[in-house]
């Protein structure tokens, strides 16, 4: 379904993802790990054609992805919806509109200039809200939800399109843990129910085992681990993070802890610096 061979992208001296291989057979929820800069969201991004690959083979269904033009080339990106960790909704946007944007790829450009939306487009885009649960908030700007409302948002906009692919760069990045929580939910249920393909890049080991049907670990541009979550052991985490033998999972996570066993973590952290 998916075969990635060999794919490299460099910037001048530097190789943001140097020689990536690997294949998917069938739909599955992937994460991709690794510390920052290791080439996460430049793999995503040369996955949607926003970056161009240097060298390399990305195959879709049969489909040489890095060679197609024009109309498409907009057809796959349609085919393949990014969200990101910053949402990119418009802030003063109610947020349907907001949502309906997603549909402007699939829609005549008379139609967008005076956004003038068929009504089956604003039905579907209050129904994937509502699958979402946020379809109370239609009518409000984005800016004035939440950051897990709008990374919600996010999603409705990104399944508007009605992609066989989502890509999330770190989509639970800049949310608290039970926002986090609820997105990474959200997709999870997607891929489930609708049986679209989502790779997430993700900062954190303990969302990629809970919701990942496969991980990949990269590191300086390298994938160097590709497994299940079962296989991500913490040693198999110190490597992709090239971490030393004082490596914390704590420090990548992002589960909703007990107070009462957190506090007495940093009590024991206090002991042991003083
Ligand atoms: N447009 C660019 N121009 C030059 N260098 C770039 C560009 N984009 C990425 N890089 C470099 O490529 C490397 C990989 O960056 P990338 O953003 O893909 O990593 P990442 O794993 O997604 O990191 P993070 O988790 O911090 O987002 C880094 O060294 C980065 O500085």
């Amino acid at each position: 379904m998916l075969v990635v061979d060999k794919l490299t992208r460099r910037f001048g001296a530097n190789t943001a993802v140097d020689s990536a291989s690997f294949s998917v057979d069938r739909p599955m929820m992937i994460g991709i790990i690794g510390a920052s800069g290791a080439g996460k969201s430049t793999f995503l991004r040369m996955m949607n054609r926003l970056t161009d690959a240097s060298e390399g083979v990305l195959r879709f269904e049969g489909r040489d992805v890095l060679t197609l033009k024009g109309r498409d080339k907009r057809r796959w990106q349609s085919n393949c919806a990014m969200i990101f960790q910053q949402f990119n909704l418009v802030p003063r946007m109610d947020v349907v509109s907001n949502v309906l944007h997603g549909a402007l790829a699939r829609r005549p450009v008379i139609g967008t200039l005076f956004n003038l939306y068929p009504r089956d487009d604003i039905h579907r885009a209050i129904d994937i809200l509502d699958r979402l649960g946020i379809a109370g908030h239609a009518a409000k700007r984005a800016e004035a939800l939440s950051g897990g409302q709008q990374q919600r948002v996010a999603i409705a906009r990104a399944l508007m399109q009605d992609p066989k692919v989502i890509l999330a760069d770190e989509p639970i990045a800049s949310l608290d843990p039970m926002n986090a929580q609820i997105v990474m939910e959200a997709l999870r249920r997607i891929h489930d129910e609708d049986g679209r393909m989502v790779i997430a890049n993700l900062h954190t080991l303990d969302t990629a085992r809970r919701y990942c049907d496969r991980v990949i670990g990269m590191r300086l541009g390298r994938i160097v681990f590709d497994g299940t979550p079962e296989q991500l052991t913490t040693g198999v985490a110190r490597d992709i993070y090239g971490a030393g033998a004082d490596f914390s999972e704590d420090a990548t996570s992002t589960e909703i802890r007990d107070p009462a066993a957190v506090a007495r973590t940093e009590i024991r952290q206090a002991r042991v610096s003083v």
